[in-house]
């Protein structure tokens, strides 16, 4: 897999000459540990690996009903950590209910894509942004109901007063920075803002300034949280059964974007952080 927060942790945590951090399905290949025997798959944060030696540590089995028509690699997308943090910025965080209007940006990737259709199976309206034509294309096959490219409209103002002149009750924050100032001006009273992502910061060398959210938030008596999708391990498996049956039932699709090649993962994770993946970015070995 290759994710946005590898960017952000290897900047603050790791030095040239460590191992890239990150998750992976992997396939038990020799086994003295019944837990796990061989030829069976599991989800591994063992980093950038090709082989990883284990004493069963850690190791989470993919779960036993997956379907043989399922690709195993969504185990690193849509059933796997970027599906959680849907889940619990929507149920969790948000609390999002029937009826209300979300905005969620980077809304053709990993997280994003999940978002929208997870707010769409609960009887929202769901507005997105993203930085291609053809994401937006994709999110109308998805069923969002308006989308927009945030890189052609002109205005992020005008374009967010467009997708929906009444305003944003939620709103699934990925990307931060500046356009989250303007997102802020848009909420209804008493919004809820799920800060889950800050993608644009990432690569920043200094921190960046700009209007402080405080007077806003006040005035429209604003939520706003921050979250990682860890903070609710205990509830990962009978979420990740939700998800899955979600995407056996049809109600939510999913799609990668491939590359092959151990060689290419450094490729792979400057593509994605530069929009080149609609879905999920994952690396087939
Ligand atoms: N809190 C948590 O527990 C978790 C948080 N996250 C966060 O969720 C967000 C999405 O992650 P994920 O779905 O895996 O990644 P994506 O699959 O969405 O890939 C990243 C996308 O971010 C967009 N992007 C990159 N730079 C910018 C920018 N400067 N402005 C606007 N958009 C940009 C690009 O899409 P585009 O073409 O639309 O610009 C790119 O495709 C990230 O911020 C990530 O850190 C992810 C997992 C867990
Ligand atoms: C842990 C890194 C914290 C960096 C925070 C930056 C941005 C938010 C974000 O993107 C957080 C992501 C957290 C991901 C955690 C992943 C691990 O639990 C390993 C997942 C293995 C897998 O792919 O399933």
């Amino acid at each position: 897999s290759v994710d946005p927060y590898m960017r952000s942790f290897s900047k603050f945590h790791m030095k040239e000459g460590d191992v890239m951090i990150g998750g992976q399905v992997a396939k038990v290949i020799q086994s003295k540990n019944p837990a796990f025997p061989v030829g069976s798959h599991v989800v591994s944060d063992s980093g950038w690996r090709t082989h990883t030696l284990s004493d069963g540590t850690g190791l989470v089995p993919v779960l036993p009903e997956w379907p043989k028509d399922v690709s195993l690699s969504l185990a690193l997308g849509a059933i796997g950590m970027p599906g959680l943090t849907a889940v619990y910025g929507i149920e969790e965080v948000l609390g999002l209910q029937k009826g209300e209007t979300l905005l969620v940006n980077a809304a053709a990737g990993a997280v994003g894509s999940v978002v929208g259709q997870i707010a769409k199976i609960k009887g929202c309206k769901v507005v997105g942004s993203a930085g291609s034509d053809a994401k937006v294309a994709y999110l109308k096959e998805l069923g969002f109901d308006e989308v927009f490219n945030y890189k052609t409209v002109g205005s992020l103002e005008e374009a967010l007063r467009k997708a929906s002149p009444e305003g944003y009750d939620c709103f699934f924050e990925n990307v931060g920075g500046p356009s989250s100032d303007v997102v802020l001006q848009q909420m209804r009273k008493f919004g809820r803002i799920a800060v889950c992502g800050s993608i644009s910061t990432y690569n920043d060398s200094e921190p960046q300034t700009g209007p402080y959210p405080y007077f806003t938030m006040i005035i429209k008596e604003l939520k706003m949280e921050g979250f990682l999708q860890s903070r609710w391990e205990h509830k990962h498996h009978e979420t990740l059964k939700r998800l899955l049956a979600w995407v056996k039932e049809g109600k939510l699709q999913c799609r990668e974007h491939v590359t092959k090649g151990f060689e290419n993962m450094p490729a792979a994770f400057m593509g994605m952080l530069q929009g080149e993946n609609i879905g999920k970015a994952v690396v087939a070995v």
